[in-house]
């Protein structure tokens, strides 16, 4: 038997076109272009390719991209002097700054500088407060994506054992917040977890962000499990998930690939979430145009 393969490139490219007709819809009624703002410190060559692929994917749904790029020893008050401007920029309903920093920055100065009301990426500690406590705010966007294949795989999630492997402030933490909020039993595990195939082996829904290539074996999950592979690790045999893909394969129910599962749904969810904040801003109401009532 052989799982599902969960096309998370195909549902992405659906969200961004769904999203790219709220843009002109967003127009009509305001007169304005939604805007995302991308600022990137240093050269990282990985980091520059996503920034590009957001760039591009900014403008495909009709929003106009602002992208700064300052030099890796910038001084961290030139940074933040950066986002200061962009937060009264009435044309930038979003702000990302992409992440890791250099290590003589302190990350979480530059994330609680930004405007919670233009952070897209639902880094900012008000709104991890807000997901937290079921208050409108930004959902973090791997965490969202996840959600919208896991509801679009599975239907009603109400009931179902989750396993969050992960404890990040970036995934693993606002996973689990989402998942509770969909009725889900979730454990969180992690590094000092003992026994991870055993709390693995329970659950109906597996997601993987430890960020080690293929640490999680297809032998510990139960028969029809629902796989989401949020890692994405470059090894020697190229670009592979945290998720031993080919052992999955033959227990699970469904799968994500890596590529072509988590990393499109985390873009399109960004622009999503820019196309909300600039309704917000707007004081517009968004015309919801969700396949399956799970895009939140
Ligand atoms: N402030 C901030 N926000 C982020 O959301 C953020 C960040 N910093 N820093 C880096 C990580 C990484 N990230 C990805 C987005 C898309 C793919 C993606 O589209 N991946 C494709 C292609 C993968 C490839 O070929 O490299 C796929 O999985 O199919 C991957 C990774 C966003 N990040
Ligand atoms: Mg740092």
């Amino acid at each position: 038997m052989s799982a599902q393969i969960i096309d998370g490139k195909a549902f992405a490219a659906g969200l961004r076109a769904r999203v790219g007709e709220g843009v002109a819809a967003f127009h009509a009624a305001s007169g304005r272009v939604p805007g995302l703002a991308v600022v990137l410190v240093g050269e990282d060559p990985a980091s520059a390719v996503y920034v590009r692929s957001k760039g591009k994917a900014t403008r495909e749904a009709g929003m106009q991209s602002f992208e700064h790029r300052l030099p890796a020893d910038v001084d961290q008050d030139d940074l933040l002097a950066v986002i200061d401007r962009l937060n009264g920029d009435a044309e930038v309903d979003g702000i990302l700054v992409q992440l890791p920093l250099p290590p003589h920055i302190d990350e979480q100065a530059v994330i609680t500088r930004i405007d919670p009301d233009k952070d897209v990426d639902g880094f900012h500690p008000v709104n991890a407060g807000r997901l937290a406590t079921g208050l409108d705010g930004f959902v973090p966007c791997t965490p969202a994506g996840c959600v919208m294949l896991l509801k679009d795989t599975l239907g009603d999630l109400s009931g179902l054992d989750a396993v969050v492997i992960g404890r990040s402030n970036i995934v693993g933490k606002p996973m689990a917040q989402l998942l509770i909020a969909e009725s889900c039993t979730v454990t969180v595990a992690h590094s000092r977890t003992r026994d991870l195939a055993g709390v693995v082996a329970r659950a109906d829904i597996v997601i993987a962000a430890v960020g080690r290539a293929e640490m999680i074996k297809g032998e510990w999950l139960k028969p029809g499990a629902c796989v989401i592979d949020v890692g994405i690790n470059r090894t020697a045999a190229g670009l592979v998930g945290d998720v031993d893909f080919a052992g999955a394969m033959s227990v699970a129910g469904a799968v994500t690939p890596v590529p072509g599962g988590v990393g499109p749904m985390t873009i399109a969810c960004l622009l999503r979430n820019t196309l909300i904040s600039a309704h917000r801003r707007a004081g517009v109401p968004m015309i919801e145009t969700a396949p399956n009532g799970g895009e939140r």
